[in-house]
């Protein structure tokens, strides 16, 4: 979801995997010229899809790489089974409270710049859930964790799954 911190952990997850790093949302701004706000202002969340979707398709080719997407990635049929084959999927959990305290300030989310971002973000959550679920083949909960332990926690049990399978 947005907040769990795909971005923040994802690129630190990288260093620490000596991996290459890719944040989805800001490689469409590189593509575009644009900030993802002004795609969404300009095209709405339909035509951000679109080009999100199509970058996903190129950029999930990519081997040994971390890629950071954005939380509405897992909507489209077809993102979620270029995620599922082609990558190791993990699912950033956080609690509806904490997302929002986490982005209670931020003006970057277009789909939360609404009268009540609290009511928004747990109603995301909640459409969204089964399809996280569904994604991924490993869930980590960010909860209380601060970043750098986050990240060499997961880097554990990435390890872990990955010899298991
Ligand atoms: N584990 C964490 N604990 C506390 N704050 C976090 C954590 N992960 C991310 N954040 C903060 O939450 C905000 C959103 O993080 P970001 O990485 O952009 O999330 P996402 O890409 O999933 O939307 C940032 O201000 C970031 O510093
Ligand atoms: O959840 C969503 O639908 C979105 C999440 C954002 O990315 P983050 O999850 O990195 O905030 C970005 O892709 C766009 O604003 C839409
Ligand atoms: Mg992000």
């Amino acid at each position: 979801m947005m907040g769990a911190g795909k971005t923040t952990i994802g690129r630190s997850l990288a260093k620490e995997l000596g991996r290459g790093f890719i944040d989805l949302d800001q490689a469409l701004e590189a593509r575009c010229g644009v900030p993802v706000t002004v795609i969404f202002d300009i095209e709405g969340e339909a035509g951000f899809r679109k080009r999100e979707t199509q970058l996903l398709e190129e950029l999930s080719r990519q081997p040994r790489i971390v890629l950071a997407t954005g939380g509405g990635a897992v909507l489209v049929d077809e993102n979620r089974a270029y995620l599922k084959e082609r990558g190791t999927v993990v699912y950033l959990r956080a609690e509806a409270d904490e997302l929002y305290r986490r982005l209670a300030r931020d003006r970057q989310r277009p789909l939360l710049q609404t009268a009540d971002p609290r009511a928004r973000l747990a109603e995301l959550l909640a459409l969204r859930t089964p399809l996280y679920e569904e994604v991924a083949h490993l869930a980590f909960d960010t909860g209380t964790l601060p970043v750098l332990q986050a990240v060499t926690r997961l880097a554990a049990q990435l390890k872990a799954y990955e010899e298991k399978t």
